[in-house]
């Protein structure tokens, strides 16, 4: 029976900047204009001395003043810098955490220095690979070990394995449990510090460096060390495995060509390293504004180097960013705008977790289809090779050679257009989910100030409402701007994809050496479904991902409504489920259970709804139907006739119960483009325009709404029809029992009617305790806790749904598909 155990406390915690300042070089004949006071301060003087008196006392002087987590003067070394930001940090590694340093500052600054150092300063990748070993040397237990190491290079928006003598261009990808991985980067087993340093070298001496004007030793490229910290806990914790990951950064310096003097290739390199450092930058404003201003969307999919600190930036990550500046006074803009970003990095927040070892059939179902698909590509390319031995002997070699080359660039452009298309696509759809919280927060301002204006309080709450109200309509606004210009971008590349595939076609019905050309694009075509399988699998992920945080939500629920861990146990026994390792640390503790129930006014706190991106009290709860539509939309028959039907039958099985539980307060879950309804019309998934109208074809009592990035965005109509008819299971009644007779739930007559419309859909809670596919992983209950279901066979069809954002405007009470 799969085991389900709930992932570990989240806990938030905000970015540690450092700023350092290195001193003035021998080649370097300038004022120092860089005074750093109580080792927090940054002070940038004028560097214009000539200004006379009365300007300076009119306090128009270019002095600027900044305040950081830890600043570090000239005469500061590596150890120092590393003592206090960053050794606690490398301890929870050990622990199982994430974390990430990087180094971010113009170029010639002192990252390189920082992160590497020297032989008499070690930089801060040589110190914490010597803590990481020192405390599993130290560590007394009997929990066993296990460091790896990869080292990579983002190099002209190409990535490259540092580790590897001849590396080829690597590509990302997205993994629910450990985010975005590097295909096919090489990871070493490694035994001691000494080891990781030999091959830090060694990748070292195989990054991109070049002579600036600036740096004699300038490095063109990104480069992140990665250490894996995996420890096997023995004992009782036997099956437990703790996954910590350490990310360390040196990037390249953002520049200026006419301060670097480089032409050519160094300038065209240059333009690399400021866009993808723009990326960043811009990232972080959108961080750091989100704080402020609520839901911004974050262009992480801009730049490789921005996907790659996703997770450091805003995800399960502790990170600290040290910003390096030079004390030159000819440095002060570049010195100003590194401070500048790492000022508004402190706003940025990351939430950490602990990351407790897994194992998810669902995602090794996907693994094995993806292997078995890799084998056959294998084996086509075997019969390739050997055909192509065939033909160099005969006279028709010199036209199948164009012809096979010709193929090979159409082919590798049409991979490149498919990657471009899951980015893009994949911006939109997280450029949605960050809209639909957008949206939902306005309605929620929208009847506030509704509320307030009723009963005639004090004008200034309804203008901070008012002023809020128009920060969150700016936001929708350049999202949906953003939207718009993405969707373009999908249609050009649409364009594009369908000009590859003529051309490709052409190639084929032209050569005479049918068999040959077919076999090849036999094998490309597996190379596209490999890759979209992947695709497919995160986005798979992703709603395994939000399922788990839906039953993460349910489970806080069930915690906060009073009910203990016996009574859990009970009730669940009742109906054959079996919670076992109960012993084990729980998921949420009763310290923080009771916590999260308001002393003062005896109800629930907010929680932090994975979905909305904000808080809804705890009893907001997203319920899904699952039901038997799943994998089946993978196999090739299904594509085109069921796919569409049954994602939309997903969707429509989607609601959000707001806490109030009144039909109003009920979100609709708004999609536009509709890609994402379509599945895939064509080999690549489809081309946009197509499924909407077969949808609506099958779902007369769908209606459209217009939608700024595409022809229509779906929603049911009606808020009152039926539920369904779905399996109505004794634990979902139970359950919902619970939560009904709870003294911290009051039950309004709305949500009385909705009970009942509720508990028609046995699916919801079914989705939540019975048949998600969670059944089948860990994840559920804490380290220690599984859930075993008496009913396993729901859950193997889970569809590969695009998540909650893709999803139609549906509202509660939807269209069953079932009637
Ligand atoms: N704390 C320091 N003490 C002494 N010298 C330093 C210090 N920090 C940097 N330097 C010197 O400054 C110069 C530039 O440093 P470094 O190569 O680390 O810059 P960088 O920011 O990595 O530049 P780029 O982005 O061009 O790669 C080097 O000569 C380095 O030795």
């Amino acid at each position: 029976m799969p085991s389900i155990r709930a992932p570990a406390a989240k806990k938030t915690t905000t970015l540690t900047v450092a700023v350092k300042c290195r001193p003035l070089t021998e080649r370097e004949r300038g004022r120092d204009i860089v005074r750093v006071i109580d080792n927090k301060e940054v002070v940038v003087l004028d560097p214009d001395l000539s200004k006379d008196y009365l300007v300076r006392i009119q306090n128009r002087t270019k002095e600027k003043k900044y305040c950081f987590d830890h600043a570090f003067g000239p005469n500061r070394t590596n150890v120092d810098v590393y003592k206090k930001c960053i050794s606690s940090v490398i301890a929870g590694v050990v622990q199982g955490l994430n974390a990430t340093v990087f180094a971010y500052g113009s170029t010639g600054s002192g990252k390189t220095y920082t992160m590497v150092g020297t032989r008499d300063d070690p930089g801060l990748m040589v110190l914490s690979l010597h803590t990481i070993f020192d405390l599993i040397k130290s560590n007394k237990s009997s929990d066993e070990f296990e460091v790896t190491c990869s080292y990579l290079e983002v190099y002209n928006e190409v990535i490259y394995d540092l580790l590897e003598k001849s590396s080829g261009h690597l590509e990302l990808r997205e993994d629910p449990e450990q985010g975005i991985i590097v295909a096919g980067l090489r990871c070493i087993k490694v035994h001691s510090a000494d080891k990781i340093l030999e091959l830090l070298n060694l990748g070292n001496g195989r990054r991109k460096t070049e002579s600036t004007e600036v740096n004699a030793t300038s490095s063109r490229s990104h480069a992140v060390l990665e250490i894996t910290v995996k420890r096997k806990q023995r004992n009782k914790y036997r099956n437990q495995v703790l996954r910590g990951k350490l990310a360390l950064v040196d990037l390249a310096g953002s520049e200026r060509a006419s301060e670097t003097n480089s032409g050519g290739q160094k300038l065209r390199d240059g333009a690399n390293i400021n866009r993808s450092l723009l990326a960043l930058a811009n990232c972080i404003n959108a961080l750091g504004k989100q704080q402020k201003k609520g839901l911004a969307y974050v262009p992480y999919r801009n730049s490789k180097l921005t996907r790659i600190l996703k997770d450091g930036l805003s995800g399960n990550s502790q990170t600290v960013m040290v910003a390096t500046v030079s004390p030159e006074d000819s440095q002060y803009h570049h010195t100003v705008n590194t401070l500048k970003y790492a000022d508004r990095a402190k706003e940025i927040k990351t939430h950490i977790q602990k990351n407790i070892g897994t194992v998810d059939t669902h995602v090794s179902d996907y693994q094995r289809m993806i292997d078995s698909l890799q084998i056959e590509v294998g084996r086509l390319n075997k019969e390739l090779a050997a055909k192509e031995s065939q033909l160099s002997v005969k006279p028709v070699e010199k036209a199948a050679d164009d012809e096979l080359s010709w193929l090979n660039i159409l082919s590798h452009e049409i991979s490149e257009n498919v990657q471009e298309r899951i980015n893009l696509q994949k911006a939109l759809f997280e450029l949605e989910e960050t809209n639909l919280c957008n949206r939902t927060e306005l309605q929620h301002l929208d009847d506030a100030i509704a509320k307030q204006q009723a009963i005639g309080t004090d004008g200034a709450v309804v203008d901070a409402l008012r002023a809020r109200r128009q920060v969150i309509l700016d936001n929708i606004r350049d999202n949906d701007e953003a939207g718009v210009n993405y969707q373009k971008e999908i249609e050009a590349n649409e364009r594009h994809r369908c000009e590859l595939q003529d051309m490709i076609e052409e190639a084929i019905s032209n050569n005479g050496n049918k068999t040959y050309l077919r076999i090849l694009s036999q094998y490309r075509i597996l190379g596209m479904t490999n890759t979209e399988l992947q695709f497919e699998m995160a986005m798979r992920d992703q709603v395994i991902h939000n399922q788990r945080e839906s039953l993460r939500n349910m489970w806080n629920l069930l915690m906060g409504l009073g009910l203990d861990e016996r009574q859990i146990l009970d009730l669940a026994a009742k109906q054959g489920i079996t919670i076992e390792d109960w012993t084990v640390t729980p998921y949420l503790g009763l310290s923080d259970r009771k916590q999260s129930l308001s002393p003062a006014s005896g109800r629930l706190e907010p929680l932090d709804c994975p979905y909305m991106g904000q808080s809804f009290l705890k009893t907001s709860c997203i319920f899904q139907h699952c039901q038997d539509f799943g994998s089946r939309s993978f196999s090739r028959e299904h594509w085109d006739s069921a796919s569409t039907f049954c994602r939309e039958e997903h969707h429509s099985s989607y609601y959000l119960m707001s806490h109030d539980h009144s039909p109003s307060s009920c979100v609709r879950l708004r999609r536009s483009s509709e890609h994402w309804v379509g599945g895939r019309a064509s080999p690549f998934f489809g081309t946009p325009m197509k499924h909407p109208r077969k949808l609506r074809h099958s779902y007369p009592e769908i209606r459209t709404h217009s939608s700024p990035y595409g022809e229509s965005c779906m929603s049911s109509s009606s808020h009152s029809a039926d539920f369904g008819n779905h399996h109505k299971d004794a634990w979902n009644t139970t359950m919902w029992q619970h939560l009904c007779e709870s003294p911290h739930l009051r039950m309004s007559s709305s949500q009385e009617l909705y009970k009942g419309k509720l508990m028609g859909h046995g699916g919801t809670t079914q989705g939540l305790f019975g048949c998600s596919p969670l059944e089948q992983g860990p994840g559920f209950l804490g380290s220690n806790r599984t859930f075993q279901n008496p009913k396993p066979s729901n859950c193997s069809n889970m569809s590969p749904l695009p998540s909650f954002a893709s999803m139609g405007q549906i509202s509660l009470g939807s269209h069953n598909p079932d009637t």
